[in-house]
């Protein structure tokens, strides 16, 4: 609707008008509310009767330059709400007419029997709008001399000492004193004009959610403040007014603004900072301009809410010391903000800020603030609404948990074991300084993620439920194993168990023990078929691998640790129940990564290439050195003639494969293990963010430390092989004048104390955070699968549909029939009852190697002590050490429980030798 203007010489009715329509409509300004009023005349069922409403989209502006006023309807908010501000400044409407028109002249009084005003009335009949010229009437109002006077200062002296070096505040200024040659002037104080400014300040404040300060205003007239006033004032002055709104108050700002034609200096000052908890004075306006100003608390929000729910601005404005930048250091005023934007919140809208982003945990406050608020208004609240917004939050903060600690743990993990390590029972400095050096590293994780890679370990169960593993495990290759020697077929059969001799196999085998291994696991597998890997080109890699892990004669890195972390890993894998979800490709790389971990090893330490300068610390940028090393030869040397064994993959397979292998050998540096062990933790925590790869990596690094939790014999043997190595790199560095790194000085080194330490720092938490983790993706991977195969097996169950002992009944079928064909492992956990069970006994079994060997340490070390015996001296000139017997295990098979024992004679238990009751199933937890 469009009121055009007419001026009435009612001074009730501003404006009459048609609506374009029937014009009958009038537009008028309300004596009472000082608001605009549109009146028309409806024909109801044969009545006539004058329907009101309240023109709250009017606005009053400007068409051309003549200063035609023209008042316009169309809903536009912006100066709806201008208008609105203005009109409800109640000034009497028989002394004023410029209340609702021209905002920015409140006290410009005009007497309805003006004869100006009259002269005036209905210039504009001749155009198609009628109007009002307000500049021809402002000129025939003005004093005869008063033209002269344009441009002069006419404030009061009083006034003018004032404004030189102070500010003031709106309710301290005085009425500027006119000139009295200004005649019938109106007098607009600073202060009405200080209202004027804050109170379209506070309007357009209220709506960017944003409260001005009183404090932070002050206004000085200008020394050449002019009095003249003009209709385009109010203009000037809402332009101005916005400008400032839009400025950021962090420091002191100037404008210059015009109202009535006067320039006045607008101040704004942010507030002086208060104690953070003192509630800031605030002054309450009262926009009328007539009421004294009132103090009030800051607590309020800008606008009070009407019953109708309606904001009502005008009605209890507060304007509150602070801003926007200093909301920041205010609890007090940060609150109220958000309050108030958490009223102005949809909280049925589903368009919410991703959970992952970092304005998601604002976003989540405001929605739950917002529900606090309908809870205190006592507005009823849907439950779905509630739900949908409780839900919200809870995955906010779930993923705001998962990022923050992923972002700390490194750090705060290495904090946490310096601090442990300078604990009660103070370690060895030297053994710290070899902890802390060897296990941590504060450099930046260099692996790359890909969004490939991170398939969660639910997508596995989802791909389970696809049959993609079906036909795929212990399946018997018989025409490979056929090409192995006798004895090493024998040897192998061994070849699940813990307590597994790798060292027997390297003998028997002529130092093939490698070789045999990676075959003998491929074939297990039936990866060999599976990825068409030439039986030629296998044979040719093992045999080139074992070289390149005998090109530098390490007592410890060679090809037979590369074989033990293999096969360890293999127990690792059928003890778990990992076999059951692990993708062929998977498989393919755990296998072949702890084969080449350790590949062309230099039997020196990553610390001593990055110190000596070496080739590969160039190469690798003091990087993961020797890991880089160890997988770029593996690829490397599969280019070589006869030597592809993933030449029969296809891209896909190749690509995942390779990215796995990188993965895992990177993985196993040892500067990454407590970074390493507390991602797993925390992860953890929120089992279905735990990645797979990450996993994988946790396994394969296990593997690679494993010996202090298999039988002392072992253990034993790996680090007096281990101390060596150790100590021909000290030899290296005391000729080559540098630092000697710890445990590397055979003069000094005290092996068993070290020992200790290892077990205590490193492989402890290392084998806990391993079996936790068994536990956890097996607890969950069991119960999905569960699910998934239910509804398809439960129907062609003898049990009760629906009965617990139907479902996993059904569900261990289902595993079962994945396994039939498979051959030789008769004794291959097939139901999840005797995964659980087996996880249960070897985690008992590991850690009671664990202690044992801990225990022979401990014994070792009083040894060392009382005999002086540091470096290898303790493995050659100790007096004759008798170790403790092993511990044995006897196993419960009705509920799985493993007991130990210490007992004469070693036994080394298979799994066959157990009793395992398949129809004992467990609920998955
Ligand atoms: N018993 C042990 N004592 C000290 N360090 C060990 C022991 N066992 C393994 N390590 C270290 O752990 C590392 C794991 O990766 P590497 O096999 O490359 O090299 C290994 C050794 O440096
Ligand atoms: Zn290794």
């Amino acid at each position: 609707m469009f009121a055009h203007g007419e001026c009435h010489q009612d001074l009730n009715y501003l404006v009459r008008s048609g609506n374009g329509q029937n014009g009958n409509s009038q537009v008028c300004l309300d004596k009472v509310t000082g608001r605009f009023l549109c009146t028309e005349l409806i024909h109801q069922n044969g009545l006539q009767r004058e329907s009101k409403a309240r023109l709250t989209n009017a606005a009053v502006h400007r068409t051309n330059s003549d200063g035609i006023l023209q008042l316009n309807c169309s809903s536009k908010r912006q100066k709806s709400r201008g208008l609105q501000g203005f009109c409800r400044k109640k000034i009497p409407l028989d002394t004023s007419l410029s209340t609702g028109a021209v905002p920015s002249s409140p006290g410009l009084q005009i007497p309805s029997n003006n004869r100006s005003y009259r002269q005036c009335k209905g210039t504009g009949s001749t155009h198609k709008t009628q109007t009002f010229d307000w500049r021809r009437f402002l000129r025939k109002s003005r004093a005869p001399n008063e033209e002269s006077n344009r441009g002069q200062p006419l404030v009061s002296d009083s006034l003018k000492d004032r404004n030189q070096n102070s500010t003031w505040s709106p309710d301290s200024l005085p009425a500027i004193k006119h000139s009295s040659n200004c005649v019938r002037r109106p007098s607009p104080s600073v202060k009405s004009i200080a209202h004027t400014i804050m109170s379209e300040e506070a309007t357009s404040a209220s709506d960017k959610k944003y409260q001005l300060s009183q404090d932070a205003r002050t206004i000085n007239q200008t020394q050449n403040a002019r009095t003249t006033l003009t209709p385009l004032a109010a203009v000037s002055c809402k332009e101005t007014t916005s400008k400032i709104d839009s400025i950021p108050l962090t420091k002191k700002v100037s404008r210059v603004i015009q109202v009535d034609g006067v320039s006045y200096k607008v101040t704004m000052e942010p507030p002086a900072r208060t104690s953070k908890r003192q509630s800031p004075v605030i002054k309450k306006i009262n926009l009328n301009g007539t009421g004294p100003l009132e103090n009030g608390t800051l607590g309020g929000s800008t606008c009070s809410r009407s019953a109708s729910g309606q904001v009502d601005r005008l009605s209890n404005l507060s304007v509150s010391v602070g801003n926007t930048p200093s909301l920041r250091g205010d609890p007090t005023a940060w609150d109220n903000e958000r309050n108030e934007k958490s009223t102005s919140i949809d909280l049925c809208a589903n368009d919410v800020v991703d959970p992952k982003l970092d304005d998601a945990l604002d976003h989540a406050a405001l929605r739950l603030r917002g529900l606090i608020g309908q809870l205190d208004s006592d507005q009823a609240c849907p439950a779905d609404v509630l739900r949908h917004n409780l839900e919200y939050a809870i995955s906010v903060l779930e993923s705001r948990h998962i990022k923050d600690v992923s972002r700390a743990e490194t750090n705060s993990f290495e904090d946490e074991m310096s601090t442990h390590l300078n604990g009660e029972t103070p370690v060895p400095p030297e053994i710290k300084r070899w902890l802390l050096q060897t296990f941590s590293n504060s450099k930046a994780d260099v692996r790359s993620k890909r969004d490939t890679e991170k398939r969660s370990l639910r997508s596995v169960v989802h791909a389970v439920q696809a049959g993609m593993f079906v036909e795929r495990i212990f399946r018997k290759n018989v025409e490979s194993t056929n090409n192995l020697p006798p004895v090493v077929i024998e040897k192998l059969k061994l070849g699940d168990e813990w307590t597994f001799d790798v060292f027997d196999l390297e003998e028997v085998s002529d130092g093939n023990s490698l070789k045999y291994v990676y075959f003998h696991l491929l074939s297990k597998y039936d990866l060999i078929r599976k990825f068409k890997i030439p039986q030629k080109s296998l044979w040719s890699y093992c045999h080139k691998l074992q070289q390149g892990y005998r090109r530098h004669n390490n007592r410890y890195h060679n090809p037979i640790h590369a074989a033990d972390v293999a096969q360890t890993l293999n127990c690792m894998l059928i003890q778990s129940g990992f076999v059951h979800w692990l993708s062929d490709q998977e498989i393919f790389s755990m296998i072949t990564a702890a084969v080449v971990h350790d590949l062309e090893h230099t039997g020196t330490t990553n610390n001593f290439h990055t110190n000596t300068r070496s080739n590969l610390a160039q190469l690798y940028n003091d990087r993961s050195v020797l890991e880089n090393h160890h997988i770029s030869s593996a690829f490397r040397l599969m280019q070589e003639d006869d030597c592809n064994i993933m030449s029969g993959m296809n891209t896909d397979d190749y690509q995942e494969c390779r990215a796995l292998m990188i993965d895992m050998v990177l993985a196993t540096d040892m500067s990454q293990h407590f970074g390493q062990i507390q991602k797993m933790k925390s992860a953890l925590s929120h089992p279905e963010t735990l990645e797979k790869s990450r996993a994988m990596c946790l396994m394969i690094h296990s593997a690679d430390i494993n010996h202090p939790s298999k039988p002392w014999h072992l253990h034993h043997k790996w680090t007096e092989r281990l101390v060596v190595e150790f100590f021909e790199q000290g030899d290296r560095e005391r000729e080559l004048n540098l630092p000697i790194s710890p445990l590397c000085d055979r003069h000094t080194t005290m092996v068993a104390q070290s020992q200790i330490g290892f077990i205590d720092y490193v492989i402890e938490p290392t084998f806990n955070i391993l079996f936790d983790m068994y536990k956890n993706v097996n607890g969950q991977v069991i119960h999905d699968h569960i699910l998934a195969t239910r509804s398809g097996s439960a129907s062609g169950s003898r049990g009760q549909p629906g009965s617990t002992a139907a479902r996993s009944s059904a569900a261990d079928d289902v595993l079962k029939r994945r396994f039939s064909d498979c051959s030789s492992y008769s004794s291959a956990i097939t139901n999840r009852a005797e995964i659980l069970r087996s996880t249960n006994e070897g985690r008992k079994r590991c850690f009671a190697y664990m202690e044992h060997n801990r225990t022979q340490w401990q014994r070792k070390n009083e040894i060392e002590r009382e005999h002086n015996l540091f470096g290898n001296d303790s493995f050659t000139k100790a007096p004759q050490f008798t170790p403790d017997p092993l511990p044995t295990f006897n196993i419960t098979p009705s509920n799985g429980t493993v007991t130990t024992s210490q007992q004469p004679t070693v036994t080394s238990q298979t799994t066959k030798d157990r009793t395992i009751d398949s129809n004992d199933v467990m609920e998955p937890t």
